[in-house]
């Protein structure tokens, strides 16, 4: 029998809509939640998201848990029976799955309440222009608070049951970049009398290249990243406009501040060597995702201990002995056992052993990190192996990840409410 929650999964993935656009992703939600049992559940919507507010049954504190909810403008090539409806665009960044996720917790402590709260909350526009901040903002969310967040993210490179995080920083600082050269256009045959923006865009591309490796430190690690270039209308025609549509990553505000100043250097030059005028908008900016680091070291250290499975090599089973560094492609995570049995689901998934591996940062971005700045929580990478990463086209996460999560995360609730006294 597939778990209810793949299932679900695969219909939100036959419906990815852009940021804010989530029309048919909320109805497909909330018509899901109204077949769970209500007594303990209170449901609102902002915008295209949903916050599910769960009642503990004698609360003292406030847990919350957060999925993305908005798809990406990429064609699917996965050739699932369950592929997009929605030409050119998919779920190409795991949120379908972390939907059925959030999904799956809110059925769990919906027929299983636990001593404390849980909000539940269903994001709308990760992926852009950024749900987060203004949903943090919102009237809805504020007498609905929660004092801890949970937050994942899937990682195609990890095997199912790796469950990867670090204290501290985890995802970069980004910022979007969209900038618009305007010349002259005119016939191809004229070039001289015409000022060509596909040749002002392209000197433009390989400039911008340069800063990351010319102007920051080594050691430290930043991205510049052009995804999108256009320019001109057809080929017998000199391009009058170019638009290039980028994103930077940074791990420190102050790296980000220096590649904005070269980018607009940059930019000035190329205006004044082609005679050309040329526009920058920084778009919408993420902060980057810092877990708390009590916190995280708490769930790491909750994670080793609730291993059921020998301990490899006759450690102590202390963090250090087992957990594994290294990059994000580096070595095998450390073995660690599996998370208590799960006496909650019906499924018939097997019990997938989870392993924690203590991993380093990532140049990714997540709006998530604004919900970090007010409220203490961690984000977590869940193995989700699949051979094509984000952002692809063909990328199909192994579904095995969403009963590790719910399992994962379940757990780890019902024991942090039980200490909270
Ligand atoms: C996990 C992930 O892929 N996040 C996105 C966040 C996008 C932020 C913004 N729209 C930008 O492009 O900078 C990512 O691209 O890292």
């Amino acid at each position: 029998m597939t778990s209810p929650f793949i299932e679900l999964r695969r219909q939100l993935h036959r419906i990815p809509e852009p940021g804010f656009q989530e029309f048919k992703t909320q109805r497909m939600l909330l018509d899901y939640l109204q077949t769970l049992p209500q007594e303990r559940m209170e449901i609102r919507t902002w915008r295209t998201g949903i916050l599910v507010y769960i009642k503990g049954t004698n609360p003292s504190k406030r847990f919350g848990y957060r999925a993305d909810m908005d798809g990406l403008p990429i064609p699917e090539e996965t050739g699932y029976p369950f592929q997009s409806e929605h030409p050119g665009y998919m779920h190409a960044c795991g949120h379908d799955v972390h939907m059925s996720i959030g999904a799956g917790l809110v059925t769990q402590f919906a027929q299983r309440p636990m001593k404390d709260d849980l909000v539940v909350v269903f994001q709308p526009a990760e992926e852009g222009p950024g749900g987060a901040l203004p949903m943090l903002a919102s009237a809805e969310l504020s007498d609905w608070m929660p004092e801890q967040m949970v937050g994942l993210h899937i990682a195609p490179e990890y095997p199912v049951g790796t469950i990867a995080v670090r204290p501290g920083i985890l995802f970069a600082n980004t910022s979007e970049l969209f900038i618009d050269l305007k010349g002259k256009g005119g016939h191809a045959a004229y070039p001289h009398l015409s000022n060509d923006m596909v040749v002002a865009a392209s000197q433009l591309v390989g400039q911008l290249h340069t800063i990351v490796s010319r102007n920051i430190n080594p050691l430290d690690s930043a991205v510049v990243t052009i995804g999108k270039m256009s320019a001109g209308t057809k080929q017998n025609i000199i391009a009058e406009n170019a638009r290039l549509e980028g994103t930077i990553r940074t791990l420190s505000a102050e790296s980000m501040q220096l590649i904005k100043a070269r980018i607009e250097g940059i930019v000035r030059g190329i205006e004044s060597s082609y005679g050309c005028t040329a526009t920058i908008d920084w778009g919408s900016n993420y902060l980057q995702v810092y877990n708390n680091e009590t916190l995280t070291l708490e769930f790491m250290d909750w994670l080793q201990k609730t291993d059921t499975a020998p301990q490899a090599g006759g450690t102590d089973g202390s963090l250090a002995d087992k957990s594994a560094t290294g990059t994000v492609n580096g070595s095998e995570p450390a073995e660690a056992g599996q998370v208590q049995a799960d006496s909650l689901s019906s499924w018939s998934e097997p019990q997938i052993p989870v392993r924690l591996y203590e991993c380093t940062e990532a140049m990714t971005g997540e709006d998530f990190g604004y919900f970090l700045e007010k409220i203490p929580g961690f984000m977590f990478w869940l193995g989700a192996e699949t051979p094509y990463g984000l952002h692809h086209a063909r990328i199909e996460p192994d579904e095995r990840a969403i009963g590790v999560a719910i399992r994962t995360v379940d757990s780890y609730l019902r024991w942090k409410s039980a200490q909270s006294g």
